[in-house]
């Protein structure tokens, strides 16, 4: 599990280190790492070219001081100093070790940029607001005019570190580098897409539990309901999924497809029986019509012939269930919801939460949480980062996403899947996020050759489920 700390936890744990170190120890540590991780992606260092833009407070102190550590090894380092409060100690060091700092106009900044192997961001950090100052913003206009790749220390200057959120004009880094745990920002979009891949280097803090969490692979296998000696199909899970109608029948197939995808053990699908004829002949050992299930799953394709009476039955009743696509117009702010998951994307939560779908896009975190709070469910919201917030404050956030998934059906696989790991026993947090990490894994193994269809993406769920389960190379469990 990766963790992800808000500004506030991470200043308290760098007070906390600091008062037992010498002054000035966190900062090495973060500038080694950061020249560390900038030699290793140029792949050289002696003869690079390396411009630094350097703001007013300790992230330009930073990137100065892995400036000067670049600098005696050979790299022609320039600074421009874009506040006059620059760190002056660094300022000092980067000069003593032979590098150049200045205002713009004093170190030719435009040429500096156009002609630099990589532009270092210290422009600002975890003490920065969104709403970088006119002169910044056209240094890095010149990097991205240049196509000069941009490293960003500890995340791209401009972007809201606590949320995600980007507000106004950003850096667009080609890699992050952040120091003692991740930040919001680094999982939650749109900002998370501003960060490139995130290197975390180690600087020693401490840190409380963390408010955002992402799953890895190791947690895959730690939270899969892997089938035992003594299990039967009944006792693996069975689904109930009311999906597809005679507007829809594809989505009740691909549901299906996605649900049959997961560990359960056996799937009944409630439908009009044209559907379920369909159903039945993509999938024989599919059971049609009610009978007892572990969970619900219920929503996708239903169009007009959403039974909301019976929806609303079935999410009062004892089994956690799953709400999709139609059968989101059932949800409501009475009632005991804490064992439902619902799975909108950015459009269907705004129509719930009243807002436009664009504010919802833009301020993903902050709806997600408002919604899991408002109609107290486990809130699964789609997107090319997925966040997954429960209505007690937890979050997951999921990053392994392709942009291959933006096809028709890709959320029904979803549905399907997710709605299985709930009836197999995993809590809606588990289920949703355990779903969202396979969905789009099996999603990279689909389009490895290029674009998938829904069908594909759930014809990859188990192989991807295999290569995740399994504890070391050749060894599947
Ligand atoms: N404190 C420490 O010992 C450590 C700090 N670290 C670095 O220090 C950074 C935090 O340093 P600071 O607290 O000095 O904060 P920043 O370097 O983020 O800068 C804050 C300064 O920028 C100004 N500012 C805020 N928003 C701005 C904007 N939009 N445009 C222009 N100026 C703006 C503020 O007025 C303030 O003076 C971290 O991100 C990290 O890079 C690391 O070296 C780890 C150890
Ligand atoms: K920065």
């Amino acid at each position: 599990m990766r963790h992800a700390h808000t500004v506030e936890q991470v200043r308290a744990a760098e007070a906390d280190l600091m008062a037992k170190l010498p002054e000035g120890t966190l900062m090495q540590r973060a500038a080694t790492g950061l020249a560390v991780a900038i030699s290793n992606f140029l792949g050289y260092t002696y003869g690079a070219r390396v411009v630094l833009l350097v703001g007013s407070g300790d992230n330009g102190g930073d990137a100065l001081y892995a400036g000067q550590k670049l600098a005696r090894r050979g790299a022609e380092v320039t600074a421009v100093l874009l506040s006059d409060k620059a760190h002056r100690a660094g300022v000092a060091a980067l000069v003593a070790a032979g590098g150049r700092a200045g205002s713009p106009e004093e170190v030719g900044s435009v040429a500096a940029i156009a002609a630099a192997d990589v532009v270092v961001d210290g422009i600002v950090g975890i003490g920065g607001r969104p709403g970088l100052k006119p002169e910044a913003l056209a240094t890095v206009k010149v990097a991205t005019d240049h196509q000069v790749p941009i490293v960003a220390v500890d995340m791209p200057s401009g972007v809201d570190v606590d949320t995600g959120e980007t507000p106004a004009e950003h850096v667009q880094a080609t890699l992050t580098v952040t120091f003692g745990t991740h930040k919001i920002c680094h999982f939650v979009d749109p900002a998370a897409a501003a960060c490139g891949p995130v290197h975390l280097v180690d600087i020693g803090l401490e840190l409380p539990p963390a408010p955002v969490a992402s799953l890895q692979a190791a947690d895959i296998r730690d939270l899969y309901p892997v089938p035992r000696g003594e299990s039967d199909k009944y006792s693996r899970g069975v689904l109930g999924l009311m999906a597809g109608s005679s507007q829809y029948p594809g989505a009740a197939v691909i549901a299906t497809s996605g649900a049959l995808a997961g560990p359960i053990g056996m799937l009944r699908y409630v439908g009009p029986g044209k559907v379920a004829d369909a159903v039945r002949a993509a999938h024989p050992e599919i059971v049609a019509g009610e009978g007892r299930v572990q969970a619900w799953a219920i929503g996708s394709g239903l169009g007009d012939e959403l039974d909301i009476g019976k929806v609303r039955e079935l999410l009062d009743a004892e089994e956690p269930a799953l709400l999709d696509a139609d059968g989101l117009k059932v949800l409501d702010e009475s009632g005991d919801h804490t064992d439902v998951l619902i799975t909108p994307h950015a459009g269907e939560l705004s129509r719930l939460l009243g807002v436009e779908r664009g504010v919802v896009e833009a301020e993903r975190l902050r709806h997600a949480r408002e919604a899991a709070e408002r109609f107290d469910v486990t809130v699964l919201l789609k997107g090319s980062t997925t966040v997954i917030a429960t209505p007690d404050g937890q979050v997951r956030v999921n990053t392994n996403a392709t942009a291959w998934l933006a096809t028709a059906g890709a959320g029904d696989v979803l549905a399907g899947l997710c709605g299985s790991l709930l009836a197999a026993g995993l809590t809606p947090l588990d289920a949703g996020s355990v779903g969202a990490y396979l969905h789009a894994a099996a999603a990279r193994l689909a389009a490895a050759d290029g674009p998938a269809t829904a069908m594909q993406v759930a014809g990859k769920v188990a192989e991807a489920t295999r290569l995740l389960l399994r504890r070391d190379h050749g060894d599947p469990r």
